[in-house]
């Protein structure tokens, strides 16, 4: 199996890649890619391609539903940096709350001077600013980063509100009880002093921080960890001329807020930590390697995940479909009319797409995969042995 990197991933996920694997050179051989943050969108994926890896959480560079309709299962790696960004938040507010930045380059600009001990305790009024402890902090989007930045500042000595309408049994339960869950995310917007965003960028939630819910806000300190255009960044720089915004704090500066006063900005620092970059690599690794030896699905952002455990008979199919009528009637009708038992199978589905996984008792005949990929509704099949 060939494997493209399509941004440098730490060596101890490649290190997992054994004997099997090797680095593919050209996009155009891989079997699989994994990527970071490269845009995929304009790129030609190989028709043979399986699966894309990306090593983090944010799935908005790929292509996700051009993938799908090629039969290529696309993984991300929910969790494996989310303390890396939660880190990164506390500090953010901590350079909201003073202006630190400031004051550091004061003292880099004034360290010709013999008197500076003397000079910076006049200078210091300038940088000064207020303490977190106690101050409101609204969290948008209470999944693996948000639960760690609320539970984070409720033992800073913050009051934490929540909003997630979409909240998942395993992040309600590590969610600290002194969280107050709102259903409004108005409530946040005109009640809190700090507010931080941490939701996928989807076509539900572009420009979520619109107009209307920054004219909200009270001189809030807004964070954005999470993509640039999840905020109206028109609307941002009149909220930040009138008031209502006091600093607006991001990990995706661009052209136009990069430029703007009142903005704290990173150059997408989030994730870029030793140990997120070897947790993101090392789950995506094992994810692809799943895929590509036994034909499970786990963290799939675009097909079910679905599990036979490992390879233990003659030989699995694994089936990639629409979701429709007919697709495993007609391929176990073809496992019949082949004279081949089917000892196992499980089949999972998710939205538009399928996926389902066949262990048989005997190998199947010579043109049995032309004929299974030609059924309708398949995209692709695969005879693991
Ligand atoms: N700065 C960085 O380096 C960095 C690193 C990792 C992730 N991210 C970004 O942060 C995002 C979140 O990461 P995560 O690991 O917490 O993902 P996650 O999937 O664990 O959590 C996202 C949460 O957002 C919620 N959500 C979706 N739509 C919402 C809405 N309209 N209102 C409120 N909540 C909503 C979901 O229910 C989910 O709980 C990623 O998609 C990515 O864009 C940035
Ligand atoms: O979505 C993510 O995981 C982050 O934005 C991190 O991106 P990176 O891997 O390019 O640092």
């Amino acid at each position: 199996m060939k494997i493209k990197c399509l941004n440098p991933i730490a060596r101890v996920g490649l290190d997992q890649l054994d004997a099997g694997y090797e680095i593919a050179e050209e996009l155009d051989q891989a079997d699989a890619v994994l990527v970071r943050s490269a845009a995929m969108h304009d790129l030609k994926l190989p028709e043979d391609l399986l699966a894309v890896a990306r090593a983090g959480a944010g799935v908005n560079n790929i292509p996700l539903d051009a993938c799908a309709e090629k039969g290529v299962v696309v993984f991300n790696t929910p969790g494996a940096n989310a303390n890396g960004v939660k880190e990164l938040v506390l500090a953010g507010m901590l350079l909201a709350a003073r202006d630190i930045a400031g004051g550091m380059n004061w003292v880099k600009e004034n360290s010709g001077d013999e008197n500076i001990s003397k000079a910076m305790e006049k200078a210091k009024k300038n940088f000064a600013g207020t303490e977190i402890q106690g101050k409101k902090l609204g969290v948008i989007g209470l999944g693996a980063i948000g639960v760690l930045v609320a539970n984070a500042a409720t033992s800073l000595g913050m009051d934490v509100y929540g909003c997630d309408p979409y909240l998942n049994v395993e992040h309600a339960l590590s969610l600290s009880r002194h969280v107050h869950l709102v259903k409004d995310p108005s409530e946040i917007y005109q009640n809190c002093n700090y507010i931080t965003i941490h939701v996928p960028l989807t076509e539900g939630t572009r420009k979520m921080v619109n107009q209307e819910a920054l004219a909200q806000m009270k001189g809030a300190v807004l964070l954005n960890f999470a993509r640039d255009l999840l905020v109206d960044e028109e609307a941002l720089e009149e909220a930040i001329v009138s008031g209502s915004v006091r600093r607006y704090v991001t990990d995706f500066p661009n052209p136009r807020t990069a430029a703007m006063e009142g903005v704290i900005a990173m150059p997408h620092l989030g994730a870029s930590t030793e140990e997120s970059e070897d947790n993101c690599a090392v789950m995506a690794v094992r994810e692809l390697k799943d895929y590509l030896e036994n034909g499970n699905i786990e963290n799939s952002v675009n097909f079910p995940s679905c599990s036979l455990g490992g390879l233990r008979k003659a030989a699995r199919i694994t089936v990639l479909h629409r979701n429709m009528p007919n697709v495993i009637s007609s391929f176990t009708s073809l496992c019949g009319q082949a004279g081949v038992n089917i000892a196992d199978m499980i089949s999972k589905s998710r939205g538009e797409y399928a996926y389902a996984m066949f262990d048989l008792d005997t190998e199947p005949p010579v043109g049995f995969l032309t004929r299974a990929q030609a059924l309708e509704g398949v995209l692709r099949v695969r005879i693991l042995q």
